[in-house]
């Protein structure tokens, strides 16, 4: 299977568990690999049949946009399942990164992988 991706997609969101962080909103940083057959666009060259990128992202940019998780599993769980209902993706690997969150490192977060490729 083929792969279409998105990388270091930044949307600004409430996340995390402390007491400042349900105040003010933070980035977030997503990696997205999504299975998909690439044949058909290839061949016809027509958007249609492409797993568009751009409509996947924004439709991650509202849906995170107006989430207030406390957890990245839980975004990145959310995360996928919007992915895979909504854009017919069979299998996906995911990270979620919130830079700076950790002092001493650039970012922290978690990958996961959904579906069967
Ligand atoms: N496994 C996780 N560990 C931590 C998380 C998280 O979402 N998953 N969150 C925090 C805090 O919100 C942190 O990011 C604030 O700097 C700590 N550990």
């Amino acid at each position: 299977m083929d792969i279409v991706f998105i990388n270091d997609l930044r949307i600004e969101t409430i996340i995390g568990i402390y007491d400042w962080e349900r105040e003010v909103r933070q980035t977030v940083s997503l990696d997205l690999e999504m299975a998909h057959d690439i044949s058909q666009a290839a061949a016809t060259d027509d958007i249609q049949y492409a797993l568009n990128y751009k409509a996947v992202a924004k439709r991650l940019i509202s849906f995170v946009g107006d989430a207030q998780f406390l957890l990245v599993e839980r975004m990145a769980e959310e995360v996928a399942r919007v992915v895979m209902e909504e854009f017919n993706v069979p299998w996906l690997r995911l990270t979620v990164s919130k830079p700076g969150a950790l002092r001493g490192s650039r970012d922290v977060g978690i990958r996961i992988e959904r579906g069967v490729r």
